[in-house]
């Protein structure tokens, strides 16, 4: 089941034309990545998707309903079954780690604050973080640790899509692979389906059933096999990091 589908989708801010004719589909379940150089409108297609930013030509539908028809309810229900977590998805510095899990929680239910912490703690421990580091602040994390936290609170709202942008960008190396992991460890064990920007070559060839690579026009959309085979040699570099940045 398709459950984001994109038609047609331009783009222009005054004379920038960003995207071009854009369509692709988002299956349930699966890591779906967005590609693009940078300035490729990969931010402003993922934000249009999440009713942040205005779509000017073309439609969107989520769970094969068209969001520009959507009425005020509608559009608060579908934002609940969305989480996105922003490219430098902050913490909140003077709250601490269990507390940045349950923002979401304590404003958007009612739940009683007893059933939040467990919940909160719950989701500490899905992303792999000791209920040691619950009480400690954002300062006194790592950088791998911090998206951790960013990615726990998330999902506390148990999303049924979760949007990421770059979540692995300022990691090093195995900082990164353990977010690749994690990413892994989601799919498999909770029903969700991603949506990912990354410029990340190790995340787009382990992590990512799909994607599209868009440069104004979708010049790409299929699977990391089919990218390394592709004879277009934009998309060549691309994948080897001549063209990613
Ligand atoms: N509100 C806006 N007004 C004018 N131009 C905008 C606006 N938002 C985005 N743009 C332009 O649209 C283009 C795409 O921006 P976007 O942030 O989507 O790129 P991106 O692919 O996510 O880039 P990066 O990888 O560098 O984050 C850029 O040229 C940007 O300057």
């Amino acid at each position: 089941m398709d459950i984001i589908k994109v038609s047609n989708l331009h783009t222009s801010f005054g004379k920038n034309i960003v995207h071009n004719d854009i369509s692709f589909s988002v299956k349930e379940g699966e890591i779906f990545g967005v590609l693009g150089g940078s300035g490729s409108g990969k931010s402003v297609l993922v934000k249009q998707i999440v009713m942040l930013n205005q779509i000017q030509k073309g439609t969107i539908k989520i769970f094969d309903k068209d969001i520009s028809k959507l009425s005020m309810q509608d559009i608060e229900k579908v934002k609940l079954d969305f989480s996105y977590l922003f490219q430098f998805g902050a913490l909140y510095s003077f709250l601490n780690v269990i507390e940045n899990i349950s923002v979401m929680l304590k404003e958007y239910t009612n739940l009683p604050s007893s059933l939040i912490e467990k919940i909160a703690y719950t989701n500490l421990d899905i992303v792999g973080l000791s209920k040691h580091t619950a009480k400690l602040y954002p300062s006194e994390l790592s950088g791998g640790m911090k998206k951790r936290v960013a990615l726990a609170r998330s999902l506390a709202m148990q999303p049924k899509v979760l949007f990421l942008d770059e979540p692995t960008s300022g990691l090093d190396p195995a900082s990164t692979q353990q977010v690749n992991e994690l990413l892994l460890y989601l799919k498999k064990n909770l029903n969700i389906t991603i949506v990912i920007i990354t410029h990340d070559l190790e995340t787009i060839k382990t992590v990512l059933d799909r994607f599209i690579i868009i440069k104004k026009e979708k010049i790409f959309d299929g699977n990391i096999n089919e990218a390394l085979n592709s004879k277009d040699e934009f998309i060549q570099d691309f994948l080897t990091h001549k063209k990613a940045d």
